[in-house]
């Protein structure tokens, strides 16, 4: 474990806490990252903070339990205030690859329906142009070859992630694909025809969804904020 990356993951997250406040319906993300701010999320619930929360994850889920969060049922609610979460990388505009961990289906989800998605940061994750970090591409097993050919047809190429000698499933029964398309240049061509394929359930790229990026550097935070009419056109499409 790299100490000085692990350091700034928890920067971020001590940063991004300190915007919840009472009342609130909160997204909880999944990743290590994540992890360190439902930890301190904890703290804060048990010093008297009133939220009910949303896990993006068995495993979040299972942590936020363990420290006494209260969570709510997704469909239950309409709106989420605000969400914090991780990412594998990030670009200028604050368009996200996300899934490394396999949890970027629900974490989709819940982004779409939050006001403030907060993504948190080593300063590792921050890059130019996204897609060095393989794309994550969640696909029904069913439909697994058919997509792996129509990422071919993109100029893509993809691997079923595997588990050991099995193929890894996410928390809804799905495969992986690792996928990489070199550069990414244009997020959003690329995200609007991975959309169009049938089978494929969810991906990684998360087009003029987040509001802030708080990025760990050193012993410091830095914060990038999107652009508002960007964001408010990304949350249309969603
Ligand atoms: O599926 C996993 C999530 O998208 C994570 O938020 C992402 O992979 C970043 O994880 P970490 O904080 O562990 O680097």
């Amino acid at each position: 474990m790299n100490t000085s990356i692990e350091f700034e993951k928890k920067l971020a997250a001590k940063e991004a806490v300190k915007l919840l406040s009472d009342g609130q319906t909160v997204g909880l993300g999944s990743g290590s990252t994540a992890g360190y701010a439902i930890r301190e999320i904890g703290k804060l619930v048990k010093n008297g903070l009133q939220i009910r929360a949303i896990p993006t994850s068995d495993h979040s889920r299972d942590l936020a339990a363990s420290l006494a969060i209260p969570l709510v049922d997704i469909n239950s609610v309409d709106t989420i205030d605000i969400t914090i979460d991780g990412a594998d990388e990030f670009d200028p505009s604050l368009d996200l690859i996300k899934g490394g961990g396999g949890a970027l289906l629900r974490e989709k989800i819940v982004a779409a329906m939050t006001t403030d998605l907060i993504i948190i940061v080593d300063s590792a994750k921050k890059v130019e142009v996204l897609g060095a970090f393989k794309l994550p591409i969640e696909v029904i097993p069913f439909a697994s070859s058919f997509v792996l050919r129509r990422i071919t047809n993109l100029n893509g190429e993809g691997t079923v992630r595997m588990a050991g000698a099995t193929e890894y499933l996410t928390d809804e029964g799905n495969y992986i694909i690792d996928a990489t398309f070199g550069p990414i240049r244009d997020p959003s061509s690329l995200a609007t025809e991975l959309n169009g394929i049938e089978g494929l359930v969810g991906h990684g790229l998360f087009v003029q969804m987040a509001r802030k990026v708080i990025m760990g550097v050193d012993s410091t935070t830095k914060t990038f904020e999107a652009d508002s009419a960007r964001l408010h056109a990304g949350k249309r499409q969603a």
